[in-house]
């Protein structure tokens, strides 16, 4: 078992979308898991369209930096379609600013300190096999690419260093110019930008940033060239081959399948394993086929990452299967936690939609019902307005109310009556209780003059106390009820008995009674009809009632015990009339008016008796005493009477005030019963006043009156059930609303709490189509700017390609005339051979003939008239040596001329 310090990560960066309307088919589930097409990937990060790249550098590439000081090699791929950002996030376009850009500012900051780091760059494409060092503004110079003992690979002669991260930008720059410049497909090309750091002319490590070429080149076979596709997918999948094999071994690994791999051999090689893919996608629906093949492709690689970052690597089979089990179910678990949370979205709409649905529902029951309860009550109005008229038709005869209204109508008068009755009693109960104080303090005055003639008293008291109870007794037995309706005249009686009794008493004075007694019995012409009561003399001519009584019980009994002579001049007739004229019971007549009339009556017919009084008295003095004393015992009698009375209304007055508090109890409640039946005929009268009104004489007891009655009776019936039934309802119906008005507010503020989210949501999708928008400008900006560099170059180029055209034509004429130089030295020479070849064959032959080579000859020779003669054999040899070894002396000897022989 062996452990490794590999670091292999994959995440994922998702490029925005500019336009809304367009659908998207990627979803983010986690920050670490995307679902496409039922299918969850698993990443060591996902980067939403939101991020930025000050984050994706912070989260990815930052720490690596700490990494590649510390001398591990680095190497980081940008893979994804083409227009999927690639370039953008790695920062190897011409203007924006990536990755590199903060990766040269930290690692400047990071080294600044140690003067023993060197830095270089280097900058390399990828096309068609072919290693293209863009730094260098010679096209198609291959490389010098070595690899050491240890399997370092040097890129000798490309690499040049740079002092400062805007030097190193500033050549990612020119490079990526340069890359536009060479005719090459960009997306079919891999891009490495390397930055090397040594110590002491040293490597330490080197930091890679591929640019893989579009992934979609592995699909298109057809589209591309044969060789092109070959070459990107044999880079693309010797790539992934190399990774997945590292996953098993770290030998036999196939890096020189493609130049890829072998120039990234010592970065994607090795135990020591530093490398991080950057998988670009964009989501929309439209590159879902290519999305998918990226998601793939990243995914096998994050699944040797989450293998081998995970501590010890184990060779064997078994183990082998066990991480495949173990990658099988957490793709599982990944696409199980999706497929949960995609449910639970559905399952919350769903609720929601039910919630509404319901409450709809709700809504319109009630609605509905309401609606119903409209209809009844109207048809319940017709209904009754229908009975009225009906019942009005039936009988022919003039309605001039329903009889519920007469009824309360009838019952309303009669209380009414009650009420005015109860007042005017409790009025008279009060003035008699006025009278009877007025009375209560003239008897006390009286009282006083009493109490000095004790015998006097104890008789009337004893005479008049048996009548009083006799009068009272029946009050309190038999007619209570109408005690109050009597008090008032009772009350009347007795002030004239008081008022009788006080003029007796003055007559107790000698002088004063004579003198009013003559003066009544002489003046006859006085009508007694007219004052019967207020004649001061009255009582003793015509004796009261109660004085009546007073004779005729014990008479005899009483006249003895008191010492009081008998009144014995009235006739039996008389005595007889006045009792019957005024009995107790009739003091309690029903007909108030039988107490007055007996009264006067009795009054009238005392008159002769007065008149025959007055004629004996006249007569003599004994008789007058006689008279005078009756008289006085009459008052004392009177005065004890009227105090038995005032016991007796002592008594009354506290059984009015009871009844009194009782009818006042009654009374409150007969006024809030009328009020009640008040109401209940306006009501009543309001129904009345809309149904037509016809005059009806209604005869009580009629057939018509018994019907309307129970009609009425059911009417009245029905509209309290229906009452009791409308206010239940309405109570149902209360609670009703007000669980609805809970259950919507609940709903509300759920839908708002969607509808903030939703708002935010939009909101910072409207700053990002805002920042897009602005970045899209400054892209077509530097576009614009870029394409006005390039007419430039153009021109330039063109400039250059006219001068050397014009070189080119120079140099062709310099080539022809050289040609001509050439041509004429080839005739010159030519005929310096076939001269040569001429002299040779002389020389020969004079070497055969041996003759000696001199002037002579030798012009001859060149004359062309030489004859040769016999030589010796080493004559001819040393001369055709000669020749041979040196043709130009003989030239230079016929040009200078100077030797005489050869
Ligand atoms: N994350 C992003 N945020 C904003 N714009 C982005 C993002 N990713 C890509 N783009 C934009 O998308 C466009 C295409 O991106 P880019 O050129 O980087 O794609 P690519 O994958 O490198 O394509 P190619 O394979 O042709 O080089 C560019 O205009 C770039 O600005």
């Amino acid at each position: 078992m062996t452990t490794t310090t590999a670091f292999v990560k994959v995440v994922l960066r998702i490029k925005p979308t500019l336009t809304d309307d367009k659908k998207e088919c990627l979803k983010v589930i986690e920050n670490n898991i995307v679902y496409l097409e039922n299918k969850s990937f698993q990443f060591d990060h996902v980067y939403s369209p939101r991020v930025t790249q000050q984050d994706v550098y912070k989260l990815s590439i930052a720490p690596l930096l700490g990494f590649f000081i510390e001398g591990k090699n680095i190497t980081v791929l940008a893979y994804g379609q083409t227009g999927s950002g690639k370039t953008y996030n790695l920062g190897t376009g011409i203007d924006n600013q990536g990755m590199i850009h903060q990766f040269s500012y930290s690692l400047f900051n990071a080294v600044e300190k140690d003067d023993k780091f060197q830095i270089f760059v280097s900058y390399l494409q990828l096309y068609n096999e072919d290693i293209d060092d863009v730094l260098s503004e010679k096209n198609n110079i291959e490389p010098n690419i070595r690899e050491n003992d240890q399997g370092n690979v040097y890129w000798a002669g490309i690499q040049e260093r740079v002092y400062t991260a805007q030097e190193l930008i500033e050549v990612l720059k020119r490079g990526s110019l340069n890359r536009l410049k060479r005719k090459t497909d960009l997306n079919n090309s891999h891009a490495i930008f390397s930055v090397i750091l040594k110590r002491q002319e040293e490597i330490v490590s080197k930091f890679h940033f591929v640019d893989l070429a579009g992934s979609e080149n592995l699909k298109r076979t057809s589209i591309l060239g044969e060789k092109e596709t070959l070459s990107v997918n044999s880079g693309l999948l010797a790539l992934g081959n190399i990774i997945s094999t590292l996953k098993t071994s770290h030998q036999n690994i196939p890096y020189k399948d493609s130049k890829l791999t072998s120039l990234l051999q010592d970065s994607l090689g090795g135990e020591n394993i530093h490398m991080l893919m950057l998988a670009c996608v964009n989501p929309l629906e439209s590159n879902h086929s290519e999305t998918m093949n990226t998601l793939k492709y990243a995914n096998r690689i994050a699944r040797f990452s989450s293998h081998n970052n995970s501590a010890p690597t184990k060779t064997d089979h078994s183990q082998d299967e066990e991480s495949n089990e173990i990658d099988y179910l957490r793709t599982q678990i990944s696409r199980l936690k999706m497929q949960v949370s995609l449910l639970s979205d559905i399952q919350s709409n769903r609720d929601l939609e039910d919630q509404v649905r319901v409450l709809k529902e709700e809504m319109g029951s009630i609605r509905s019902y309401v609606h119903n309860l409209n209809d009844e009550l109207i048809k319940t109005k017709s209904e009754k307005d229908t009975l009225m008229i009906t019942s009005q038709l039936d009988d022919n005869e003039v309605i001039e109310s329903h009889p519920v209204i007469q009824r309360y109508t009838e019952q309303v008068e009669h209380l009414k009556l009650q009420v005015a009755e109860t007042q005017m009693q409790l009025q008279a109960a009060n003035h008699a209780l006025s009278q009877r104080k007025t009375f209560s303090s003239s008897l006390l005055d009286i009282r006083k003059s009493i109490s000095t003639k004790p015998v006097r008293r104890s008789f009337v008291k004893r005479k008049y106390s048996s009548k009083a109870r006799a009068i009272y007794s029946p009050i309190h037995k038999t007619k209570k009820s109408q005690l109050t309706n009597n008090v008032d005249e009772f009350i009347d009686l007795l002030q004239k008995e008081f008022e009788k009794s006080t003029d007796t008493l003055l007559l107790d004075d000698e002088e004063n009674l004579e003198l009013s007694f003559e003066n009544f019995s002489f003046s006859p012409s006085v009508n007694q009809q007219d004052k019967p009561i207020t004649s001061p003399l009255s009582p003793y001519t015509s004796p009261s009632p109660l004085h009546e009584y007073a004779l005729v019980d014990d008479e005899e009994d009483r006249l003895e015990a008191l010492n009081v002579p008998t009144w014995s001049n009235e006739s039996k007739e008389n005595q007889v009339t006045k009792r019957t004229s005024i009995s107790v019971d009739s003091m309690w007549d029903d007909t108030d008016s039988s107490i007055t009339t007996s009264y006067f009556n009795s009054s009238t017919t005392d008159t002769p008796i007065v008149t025959t009084a007055s004629t004996s008295c006249s007569k003599s003095d004994r008789k007058q005493n006689k008279k005078l004393l009756k008289m006085l015992h009459q008052a004392q009698a009177d005065v004890l009477v009227k105090q038995e009375l005032v016991d007796q209304l002592e008594k009354t007055e506290d059984l009015y005030t009871q009844m009194r508090s009782t009818y006042e109890g009654k009374l409150n409640e007969l006024k809030q019963h009328l009020l009640e039946l008040q109401k209940q005929r306006d009501t009543a009268f309001k129904r009345k006043s809309k149904s037509p009104s016809i005059e009806q004489q209604r005869r009580p007891g009629s057939v018509l009156q018994l019907r309307e009655n129970k009609q009425a009776e059911e009417l009245r019936s029905e509209y309290e059930t229906k009452l009791k039934h409308l206010i239940a309802e309405n109570h149902e119906l209360r609670q009703k609303n007000t669980q609805l008005t809970q259950t919507s507010r609940t709903a509300r503020v759920k839908n708002d709490s969607i509808i903030r989210q939703l708002q935010a949501d939009m909101e910072s999708l409207a700053a990002q189509k805002k920042q897009l928008n602005k970045s899209l400008k400054v892209e077509t900006d530097h576009a614009r700017e870029a394409s006005i560099v390039y007419e430039r170059e153009i021109q330039q180029l063109k400039r250059r390609e006219t001068a050397a055209l014009d070189a080119k034509t120079k140099l062709e004429e310099a080539y022809e005339a050289q040609c001509q130089m050439v041509k004429k030295r080839s005739e010159e020479t030519a005929a310096a051979n076939a001269q040569i070849r001429q002299l040779t064959n002389i020389l020969r032959k004079a070497a055969q003939a041996g003759t000696f080579l001199n002037e002579a000859n030798l012009e001859k020779i060149l004359n062309g008239t030489f004859a040769p003669a016999k030589t010796t054999v080493a004559a001819k040899r040393r001369s055709t040596v000669g020749a041979a070894a040196n043709p130009g002396v003989i030239n230079l000897r016929k040009t200078t001329a100077s030797p005489s022989f050869i």
